[in-house]
């Protein structure tokens, strides 16, 4: 961990359109620290925390002497944490020996990760920090939308079993350090932490967290959201527009896949106040709310995460190369009918407001459109979905947050060209460029399964979804298992829950990757 200078998004200033910026901001402090080796002369100032090693004059024009006096710097918003550098002696009592202020901040590294350090600014003075210190504690109590108290769910038994370790060696030292009073709560079974998020106590927390992988962390979301609506009085089996999650969500990826931390760029530590807000999915069956989500898949998807489910006894990268072979051996197009409401960006829905003389639909359902056949797969992503076999992302064309959901189709095919299809997500070539599939950009989908009698049939060697209940079909909501046997409605719902994001431990450095295909 580098200490002192040069650690961080320290560069040069100079000409550039931050050196430029950065002469019209406020200066709040500025005096004089030893910072790794060099004493330097340290500004403060709304925005930054700048300096410059302090030389003996020397003729102007020294290309050398300038190149050694370049200005570094660090962002005041990575400063997670401040304290007083003290050192203590064993004879000594009291508060020890003052040597100056450690601040800890969080540094960019390459593909968006984070990565905690601490910035050292030696000083014996103890009116001199006094003063610094005060500002920069002043500085950090003024991110206001930064959490001070978090409810953990942790779930021990999340891909290889890491979570705890993962929680307790890496997160927790960092929350303590930016002063992060936590609640932990490590899940017994599976549906715990929405079974306690109905109920508990919430008031006094600024956010939820959850470590573990998407299953963990859709099932947390999944439960915020029906609080919301809960506390809202809103009837959740018949909401078109439900109301926005109370608290923001973070993720500790420890799972398998972390398709949605990785949505959400990734990257270390927990400690992070960038929130953003996250498009949400509602899934529905016959006027009955089954849960919300960010991702599903049906036929493939789904039945390949049925047969691994089965399989849990393996181990998670065993299991998935397993399941995914046995569903490919057993491939089958599944027979449905697929209505979807095409997106409408609010340009298209001005320009119809300010062209009036446009007919209006007669009737909503005009805007539908249907289509039906044989399909192999059919998934619906709010989210880019990107992860360690598709590092572009299983929907790369929709957003966290762009208000619609990318409905991708594969219709039948042979199962040497759907392998091809599904090689293309680990490559940088376009995995949607096969006659056999198509795109569409939606803000609704019914999938209705026309031929029930396929979900068991008796006559069949094995049952095509041997893994499933009876006479119901498969779907992969983001990791979890939902088995249902009718008409599936899903609806995208705009900025639904906010997500603690850019600044979560890629945990999933791991090459994990599909070793079948
Ligand atoms: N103590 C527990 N024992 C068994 N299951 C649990 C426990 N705690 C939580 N669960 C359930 O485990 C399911 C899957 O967990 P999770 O998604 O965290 O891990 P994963 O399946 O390994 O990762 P990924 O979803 O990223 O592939 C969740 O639906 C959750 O409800």
């Amino acid at each position: 961990m580098p200490r002192g200078r040069r650690g961080g998004r320290v560069s040069a200033l100079e000409g550039g359109p931050e050196g430029r910026e950065a002469a019209a901001e406020q200066i709040l402090l500025r005096g004089i620290f030893e910072i790794g080796r060099d004493s330097c002369d340290v500004v403060l100032s709304e925005r930054a925390l700048r300096w410059r090693p302090i030389q003996p004059e020397r003729p102007a024009g020294d290309f050398q002497y300038d190149l050694l006096c370049k200005e570094e710097f660090i962002e005041l918003k990575d400063i997670f944490s401040v304290k007083l550098k003290r050192r203590y002696s064993a004879k000594q009592q009291g508060s020890g020996t003052l040597l100056g202020i450690t601040l800890f901040i969080c540094l960019k590294k390459e593909q968006n990760k984070l990565q905690d350090s601490t910035l050292d600014l030696i000083n014996l003075s103890e009116d001199h920090c006094d003063i610094w210190f005060r500002q920069f504690k002043k500085i950090l109590a003024g991110f206001s939308n930064r959490p001070k108290s978090l409810k953990i769910l942790l779930n021990p038994q999340s891909h290889k079993k890491e979570a705890t370790q993962v929680y307790y060696k890496k997160v927790e030292p960092l929350l303590k350090i930016a002063g992060i009073k936590t609640d932990v709560t490590i899940t017994e079974y599976e549906g715990h932490a929405l079974s306690l998020l109905k109920e508990c106590e919430l008031q006094g927390f600024d956010g939820v967290v959850c470590v573990g992988g998407d299953g963990s962390a859709s099932e947390v979301a999944h439960a915020l959201l029906l609080r919301a609506q809960k506390n809202a009085g809103v009837e959740t089996d018949s909401i078109l527009t439900p109301v926005q999650a109370q608290l923001p969500l973070g993720v500790i990826p420890a799972g398998s896949t972390n398709v949605l931390a990785h949505s959400l760029h990734g990257v270390p530590h927990v400690v992070t106040w960038h929130v953003q807000p996250v498009d949400v999915c509602s899934f529905s069956t016959i006027g009955k709310l089954l849960r919300f989500g960010f991702s599903a898949m049906f036929g493939f998807g789904g039945r390949t995460l049925a047969l691994a489910e089965k399989h849990r006894w393996m181990s998670p990268n065993q299991r998935r190369d397993f399941a995914v072979i046995k569903a490919l051996a057993k491939l089958k197009p599944e027979d449905c009918e697929i209505s979807f409401l095409p997106f409408k960006s609010s340009q298209d829905l001005q320009e119809r407001e300010s062209n009036r003389s446009l007919p209006l639909p007669l009737d909503c359902n005009e805007q539908w459109q249907m289509i039906q056949g044989q399909f192999l797969n059919i998934s619906i992503m709010a989210i880019p979905c990107l992860c360690s076999v598709a590092p572009r992302g299983l929907a790369p064309n929709t957003r966290l947050n762009n208000g619609s959901m990318a409905l991708i189709i594969a219709r039948n095919t042979s199962r040497p060209e759907f392998i091809k299809h599904l090689k293309r997500y680990a490559s940088l070539k376009n995995q949607f460029n096969f006659p056999f599939i198509e795109t569409y950009t939606v803000e609704e989908v019914k999938v209705h399964p026309r031929n029930n009698t396929s979900a068991h049939n008796p006559e069949e060697e094995e049952r095509p979804h041997e893994t499933a209940s009876e006479n119901s079909f498969p779907w992969n909501v983001d990791g979890d298992l939902m088995e249902v046997a009718s008409e599936v409605h899903v609806r995208l719902h705009p900025r639904l829950i906010n997500l603690y994001g850019g600044s979560m431990e890629e945990m999933n450095d791991s090459k994990a990757t599909c070793n079948c295909l």
